[in-house]
């Protein structure tokens, strides 16, 4: 075995299979879903930013790049990154444990406030696990270039731990190498396709409309509705559920099934406990802690439930009753390359994974929505104007919505919910002028690029329009954007699904409600994604039409 695969063995641990680690990149898994991105930004005045090297790559480009050398003699070795030294064995732990220091549940806020204080790459270790944070785009575009036919991302240490105690499968959100390009390829064939995206346009309209009936049931004498959050939650996971069982959950009844509330409940707190369960050195190795056994509690549950949809689809496919093998699971069932085992695995993988995301990105939308009229106004008069009153919103209907694209878009630069990214390197590379060897762990500090002044002026404030055509944004600092959703060939899966389910979403609430805030202002905080610190109390009033 090379020293690249032993080095990223030990870090990641179980088989992963690597590239040779050449400086040599496949762009073919990359235009696997053309959702590449550049992100060779020339933004000069920063103070961060490193040497620009113009190295672009375009989206149609094909075949192998090659990566600029840095001047050797120039780059530092490794020990030379600067960062927070330290103590032996627990790193920089204890930091976060201070009076009035950082917090694991703001750690967007550290990498933030680490990165100004260390420059555009540092490192910084938690216990065994040590990162790379780098906040400079342009440095950070070498990481995806590098990053070959296989990404490594590192993974969720309790989920994947919970899973091999089970003996279940690692699914697509861990699985690594071969493995992982397995169940990546075979799941791709039935969520990339824009026309099979497209064809559950019309259930998520549905369900989306359903939403926007139910609202007026929850709300109090203040027209504000309690319990916000539960019900888009309950949306979130009607809406995903027409895509990935082909079936009605029953979340939007006015007395949701039994099935339905405790799958909502049991992966709402299995997602409170994985963050506490990540950040801190990996005890429940050694001895089941209590927030583990909760953990592992709700998650039992979660993979229960996701397993009776898994199990009832195959029944229903012996008993010949399914006949569209296009639809997502039926198609998955299908498919000879993946046994039953591994469905469940990417199921389970597939609702953990969009529920909570989809539903968090809607609460921090419809915030932003409630605090600015202004754009609210103008995304108000976009649906009017592209979806006829009591329409459906269509595929067509949406492609003319520009301004609700760039709210979603906007929300996300502010509140990104996913706040980092995560690889380790086939390879060695040069960052920032210091060597990054092959095996570490690298992350884009997403939040505090966001929060950059200088790559996005008056960067606090909540302006979709800055994404818009006549903002003229430089294109390649416009891809940044993208890094919401990962990149390369293990860019999020389930873009495209997520992005119909809240436009779609967002231009009915809109359509049909004012909406408006009247209370102190949210903090961001994290839940394994990043969340609002309590419950958001929007007004909403009928809209006059
Ligand atoms: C607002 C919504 C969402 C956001 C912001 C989001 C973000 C992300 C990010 C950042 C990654 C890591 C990508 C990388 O390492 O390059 C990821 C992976 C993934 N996401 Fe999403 N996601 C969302 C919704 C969804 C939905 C709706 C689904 C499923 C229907 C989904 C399924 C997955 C899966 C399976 C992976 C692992 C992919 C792999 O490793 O190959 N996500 N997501």
């Amino acid at each position: 075995m090379s020293r690249v695969s032993k080095a990223v063995q030990r870090l990641v641990g179980g088989s992963v299979q690597l590239t040779n680690g050449q400086r040599a990149v496949s762009t073919s898994a990359r235009a696997e879903n053309s959702l590449s991105i550049d992100l060779d930004i020339g933004v000069k005045q920063c103070p961060f930013r490193a040497t620009m090297e113009s190295f672009t790559l375009d989206r149609e480009e094909s075949g192998s790049l090659s990566i600029p050398e840095a001047n050797e003699s120039t780059v530092q070795p490794f020990d030379a990154v600067p960062g927070p030294k330290g103590l032996p064995f627990l790193g920089t732990l204890l930091d976060y444990f201070k009076k009035d220091g950082l917090r694991f549940s703001k750690m967007f806020e550290a990498y933030r406030a680490r990165s100004l204080e260390y420059g555009p790459v540092y490192k910084e270790r938690f216990g065994p696990v040590e990162m790379v944070v780098i906040s400079d785009p342009a440095e950070y575009s070498k990481v995806m270039r590098a990053e070959g036919k296989f990404p490594v991302r590192r993974e969720m240490e309790p989920m994947a731990y919970d899973r091999t105690q089970k003996g279940m499968d690692m699914g697509l959100v861990n699985s690594q190498g071969e493995e992982w390009h397995r169940q990546r390829t075979a799941v791709s064939k039935h969520m990339l396709p824009l026309q099979t995206v497209a064809q559950f346009c019309q259930p998520m309209d549905t369900v989306a409309e359903e939403f926007t009936q139910k609202l007026p049931l929850a709300m109090d004498s203040q027209g504000e509705v309690k319990g916000l959050e539960q019900e888009i939650f309950k949306w979130a996971m009607e809406s995903i559920g027409t895509f990935l069982f082909e079936e009605r959950i029953g979340c939007m009844e006015t007395k949701p099934s039994q099935q339905a509330q405790d799958f909502i409940h049991h992966l709402r707190s299995y997602f409170k406990l994985m963050q506490p369960l990540m950040y801190n050195l990996p005890i429940y190795k050694l001895f089941p802690t209590q927030k583990w056994r909760q953990y592992q509690f709700h998650s039992d549950r979660v993979i229960k439930i996701g397993q009776s949809f898994v199990d009832k689809k195959v029944d229903a496919l012996k008993k010949g009753e399914v006949g569209n093998t296009s639809a997502f699971l039926s198609g998955l069932l299908s498919n000879d390359n993946l046994s039953s085992r591994d469905v469940t695995g990417i199921a389970v993988d597939l609702l953990m994974a969009a529920v909570e995301t989809t539903s968090t990105a809607t609460t921090w939308c419809l915030y932003n929505l409630a605090k600015n009229p202004e754009a609210q106004s103008r995304l108000a008069a976009e649906v009017k104007a592209a979806v006829p009153q009591g329409g459906e919103i269509t595929t067509e209907s949406l492609a003319q919505m520009p301004y609700l694209k760039a709210v979603l878009k906007e929300t996300f630069r502010v509140y990104p919910i996913t706040y980092a990214t995560s690889r380790i390197l086939p390879s060695d590379i040069e960052v920032a002028g210091y060597n990054i060897p092959a095996g570490s762990h690298v992350q884009a500090n997403l939040f505090g690029m966001f929060r950059d002044p200088e790559l996005f002026p008056d960067p606090e404030s909540f302006k979709p329009s800055r994404w818009l055509r006549e903002a003229k944004m430089d294109p390649k600092l416009k891809s940044l954007s993208n890094l919401v959703w990962g990149h390369g060939a293990r860019m999020c899966i389930g873009r495209r699904i997520a992005e119909q389910e809240l436009h779609i979403l967002l231009a009915k609430v809109v359509q049909k409600f004012e909406l408006s805030y009247h209370h102190e202002d949210v903090e961001a905080i994290l839940n394994t994604v990043i969340t609002p610190d309590r419950p958001v109390q929007i007004k909403f009033t009928p809209r006059n039409l």
